[in-house]
């Protein structure tokens, strides 16, 4: 079995941020790290050769939405996911429980699984712990997630215990489907809201499954970033220290920050690659919305202390111009951008930790972003 592994570098001296890198069966990567979503098979609108070009080494794809579309048996035919997108590199894939509660209002969460309308075709569906693996096994991605409940923000306590029991039921049967089927790795996923005993709950019931890694699920759901904050604060702590800890759907280059401070490696969102598509961008000073007129005749740079192929040779009105215009060219370089921004972000962040200095770095970088210090 060529499993996931995981080795911790070195914890920064300043705060509870870890430097590491994780082992698959498609190569390692550095973390703490930002995985690009490339939910349909493809990181919207880039190549695996641009990917590869921003020294992305791991990104996401979507157990629900490949099951839709094109079908797994398709992707199966194909030799698995990776041959199916050409992308030779580590492949994440959510388990779809996410997009079951997301996506689709007419759903019966029963102990066996979800039934439940596909979102465009109304179609009836049933995905399960046991499915979900199954679809997961037949992509071939090197980490899997559990099949989980992700309630909504905010949920009675009573709702979220009932939950958290229910998903921690359903890891175990994920995990005996799993070691049935293939030796790629699977992570659990802890979940519990802002309720502080069903996080532990959780994290008791999931570790005692000995998953090569864990995610945090349940944030970034709507919650005030406080609220998140203060849940990392005391779940992290008690995550297994030699493990992967993965914070899902968390993009925003303050989170990202924040969530590496409190000992999070993984993190994916769609933010960068999503905001991209109408025209916004990240920057070293804030968000810059660069379809606004006033950038019509602005021939800088989108990021004039950016170092990426786009801000070396793109101006923000042909930019602007592009994007007015609906032409495809002009999301790519936006998303480029993004793209870039976010990975070398958590390029200077592991280059923080290295040098115990990752407090040092927020403040600077929180106060150039334009972020008022919390
Ligand atoms: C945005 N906030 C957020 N996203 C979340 C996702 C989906 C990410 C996945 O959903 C898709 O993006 C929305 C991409 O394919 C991505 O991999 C989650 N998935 C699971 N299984 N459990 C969770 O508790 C969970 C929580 C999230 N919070
Ligand atoms: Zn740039």
């Amino acid at each position: 079995m060529k499993p996931i592994t995981y080795e911790l570098m070195k914890t920064c001296k300043q705060t509870g941020a870890r430097l590491g890198r994780v082992h698959t069966p498609h190569g390692s990567f550095d973390t703490p790290t930002f995985m690009p979503v490339g939910t349909l098979a493809t990181v919207k609108t880039m190549s695996p050769e641009e990917l590869e070009e921003l020294n992305a080494n791991i990104i996401l794809s979507n157990t629900y939405h490949l099951w839709l579309r094109p079908g797994d048996d398709i992707i199966g035919e194909a030799g698995g996911l990776h041959q199916f997108m050409n992308w030779n590199k580590a492949i994440l894939t959510d388990s779809g429980g996410f997009q079951v509660f997301s996506l689709s209002d007419r759903r019966e969460i029963k102990e066996e699984g979800v039934h439940f309308r596909h979102h465009l075709s109304g179609e009836k569906l049933f995905l399960s712990p046991e499915k979900a693996m199954q679809i997961q096994n037949v992509l071939g991605s090197d980490i899997m997630m559990a099949f989980d409940e992700c309630p909504p923000y905010p949920a009675t306590y009573d709702y979220m215990k009932a939950s958290v029991e229910r998903t921690s039921r359903w890891a175990e049967r994920c995990l005996e489907a799993h070691l049935r089927q293939n030796d790629q790795g699977l992570f659990g996923i802890i979940q519990g809201g802002e309720y502080e005993d069903l996080r532990k709950q959780s994290i008791e019931d999931l570790t005692s499954l000995d998953f090569p890694g864990y995610a945090v699920g349940g944030l970034s759901v709507g919650e005030p970033k406080h609220i998140m904050n203060e849940v990392l604060e005391f779940t992290t702590p008690l995550m297994p220290s030699n493990k992967p800890r993965y914070l899902m759907g968390v993009g925003s280059p303050d989170s990202l920050i924040d969530g590496a401070i409190r000992g999070i490696d993984m993190f994916d969102c769609v933010l960068p690659t999503r905001i991209a598509r109408n025209g916004t961008c990240m920057t070293s000073f804030g968000r810059l919305v660069v379809r606004n007129a006033k950038y019509a005749r602005d021939f800088r740079p989108i990021d004039e202390k950016c170092e990426c192929h786009v801000c070396k040779n793109y101006s923000r009105a042909y930019i602007r111009h592009l994007i007015k215009c609906n032409e495809t060219f002009g999301f790519r370089l936006t998303t480029y951008h993004n793209l870039y921004f976010l990975l070398n972000l958590m390029r200077k962040v592991r280059k923080a930790i290295s040098e115990d200095r990752l407090g040092d770095f927020k403040k600077a970088f929180f106060e150039q972003y334009g972020l008022n210090q919390p």
